[in-house]
């Protein structure tokens, strides 16, 4: 049985601390701002911003809603980055993803000042993570680290298995548990021994898009596991990459989907709001 981390809870309290923080900022003249740039009419996409308004409103965060056709230019959307760059009411960027596919994600990214780059997607944010400086981080992982913290669990010295390398969740989770002096690995979808890799991990970090993967007999007793899925099952419920009726009864802590880690990204990102807001004043 389980510990089951509550992200829900604690990204509320996380919204409240943003509150608080966004409150502090306004008195002194500072006022953080959020553009969403949202491309075409992709429903998931489309309710995830949505909240994101939402948290935004629940935390005192004025909030920029810009909605492009399906075949907006790559130009246009570069143009409207720039405008978004110049305009001092907007304090962070979100360029909310996945792109359609005429589009190149990685250059609208980059064209996304690092000052506002809230969701730490971008070269310069990534760069200071791995050199350890202060910067943006990504929200998914960086809430991750905070559940880790508020859950007391321990990092240093312990092996930390990763699945999935992406450049939003993967490669910068890695990064921030060695910051913190566990020892990494990260696994693919070319990796060998899956299963026995995730046998070793004392903390397993699953993000590879793949419902219900990782099983029971995957996971070493009492570790502590954090699912980062957003998949749907045969029956069109939403599920994580964890089946986690099995592993529960294995693992020392898990995190539930939903309830888990999602809620913890949008929390990470009103915080991240907040430090992009801070670091521009201080520029
Ligand atoms: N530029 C950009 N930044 C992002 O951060 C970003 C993105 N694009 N594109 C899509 C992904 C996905 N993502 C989620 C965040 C929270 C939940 C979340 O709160 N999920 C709820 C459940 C929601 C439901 O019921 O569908 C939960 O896990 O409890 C889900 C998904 C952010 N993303």
């Amino acid at each position: 049985m389980a510990t089951v981390i509550d992200g829900k809870g604690l990204a509320a309290k996380m919204r409240a601390e943003a509150a608080k923080d966004v409150a502090a900022l306004k008195r002194a003249g500072v006022n953080p701002g959020l553009a969403v740039v949202l491309v075409g009419d992709d429903q998931a996409s489309a309710t995830y911003v949505r909240s994101k308004l939402r948290d935004c409103e629940e935390c005192g965060i004025a909030s920029f809603d810009y909605k492009l056709p399906a075949d907006a230019s790559q130009d246009e959307i570069l143009q409207l980055v720039r405008n978004l760059n110049d305009d001092p009411k907007i304090t962070g960027i979100l360029v909310q993803m996945p792109l359609p596919s005429h589009l190149d994600a990685e250059e609208i990214i980059e064209a996304i000042s690092p000052l506002k780059d809230v969701d730490g997607f971008h070269p310069t944010s990534l760069g200071r993570l791995v050199r350890g400086l202060p910067g943006l981080r990504p929200c998914t992982p960086a809430g991750i680290m905070v559940m880790l913290d508020e859950y007391n669990i321990e990092l240093a010295g312990k092996n930390a298995v990763i699945v999935g390398r992406s450049s939003i969740v993967g490669k910068p989770m890695a990064h921030m548990l060695l910051e913190r002096d566990a020892t990494i690995s990260v696994a693919h979808s070319r990796t060998r021994n899956l299963d026995e890799i995730c046998r070793s991990a004392d903390i397993l970090v699953v993000a590879c898009g793949i419902a219900r993967l990782v099983k029971g007999d995957w996971v070493r007793p009492g570790a502590t596991v954090i699912d980062v899925g957003m998949d749907r099952d045969e029956d069109g419920r939403l599920c994580g990459d964890v089946d986690y009726d099995d592993v529960f009864n294995v693992a020392g802590a898990i995190t539930p989907v939903p309830g888990g880690v999602g809620p913890m990204t949008r929390a990470m990102l009103m915080s991240n709001v907040v430090t992009a807001a801070r670091m521009q004043a201080e520029a």
